[in-house]
């Protein structure tokens, strides 16, 4: 069953911009998700404490969280690899919740966190409970859920067992990443069907990016499936550098007119929604990915 209200997970600042090959000022990504929080997100992943060797956008995550006016009830999660990353997130300032980052794909695991998948099970083991000894929440992603740049087809048990462990090993919430965008709907509900086994329904998140346009019939199945919670990246911003040809998570402006138009609640609000994405696409030079957002602008004028 549709549930009736949908939590939208806010990825822009940190998938959005992860990708992004010169330099953002500190203050734009600031700015964007100040932005982000007038619009009534709830939940804006504000960077990552990875290698700044591996990502250097994400270098400045300690400094935007430092300019970062917060709002009461936003939560501003962080990426961390390792205990490195997690040491960083509990130096900055205001850190309540990180996320770990694993693959059900063996050869991305290695690309993207240079080790493999067990090996960055262990990691995380570690990771989230020391975090949670700190009080922070954790979440969990598992990358390649339907598909893999290196491997291809993806087994949705795969996905289960990485899953599973994150879930026992403490994190509240697991966001099933598709990395490549090249799940459609029956294979999505699928892998959901599989992994729901080992994480209850309400545990679970769906990460779709847009690579072949499927994002929105995706996550329209799974929550058809009983999925309630959705990362989106506002303007469609984003890629994957460990996933070449990956374009964006799906946008936040078309999650937002779906979701809308079916009078699902978000508390979202679109006009602020598309201030901010029309604000940061002018910072970054392009134009929004966002179909609803393009279409929403040419109306208006
Ligand atoms: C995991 C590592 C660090 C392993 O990288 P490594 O090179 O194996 O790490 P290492 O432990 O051997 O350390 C090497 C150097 O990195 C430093 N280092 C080590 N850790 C850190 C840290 N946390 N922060 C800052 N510095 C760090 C460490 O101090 C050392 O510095 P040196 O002695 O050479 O000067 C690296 O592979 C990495 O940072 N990977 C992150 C990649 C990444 O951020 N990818 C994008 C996010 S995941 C994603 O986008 C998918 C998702 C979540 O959106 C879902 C989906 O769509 O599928």
């Amino acid at each position: 069953m549709i549930p009736a209200r949908v939590k939208l997970v806010e990825v822009g600042p940190r998938d959005g911009l992860q990708n992004e090959p010169g330099a953002i000022p500190t203050a734009t990504k600031v700015a964007l998700i100040e932005a982000l929080g007038t619009a009534g997100l709830r939940v804006i992943e504000a960077g990552s404490f990875v290698s700044p060797k591996w990502v250097p956008q994400m270098a400045d995550t300690a400094a935007v969280l430092a300019a970062l006016t917060p709002r009461p009830g936003v939560s501003y999660p962080v990426l961390v690899p390792n205990r490195t990353g997690l040491d960083a997130a509990l130096a900055a300032t205001g850190v309540e919740e990180i996320a770990v980052f694993g693959a059900a794909s063996e050869s991305f695991s290695r690309r993207n966190t240079n080790c493999s998948i067990d090996e960055g099970l262990g990691r995380f083991a570690d990771v989230v409970a020391r975090a949670r000894d700190h009080g922070l929440r954790v979440r969990g992603y598992v990358s390649c859920v339907l598909g893999c740049p290196y491997e291809g087809a993806i087994a949705p048990a795969a996905v289960a067992r990485v899953a599973g462990a994150l879930f026992d090993m403490g994190c509240y919430e697991v966001s099933l990443g598709d990395t490549i965008g090249t799940g459609t709907p029956a294979a999505a509900q699928a892998m959901v069907d599989v992994v729901a086994e080992r994480v209850p329904r309400d545990r679970l998140a769906a990460h779709f990016h847009d690579t072949y346009g499927q994002a929105l019939a995706n996550i329209l199945a799974v929550m058809d499936r009983g999925i309630a919670v959705v990362d989106a990246s506002v303007a469609g911003l984003g890629g994957c550098p460990y996933a070449k040809g990956a374009s964006g998570n799906v946008a936040t402006e078309d999650v937002l007119y779906m979701l809308d138009g079916m009078g699902i609640e978000t508390g979202v609000d679109m006009a602020a929604l598309l201030r901010a994405g029309t604000d940061v696409c002018r910072a970054l030079g392009r134009e929004p990915a966002s179909k609803a957002a393009r279409a929403l602008a040419a109306a208006a004028t």
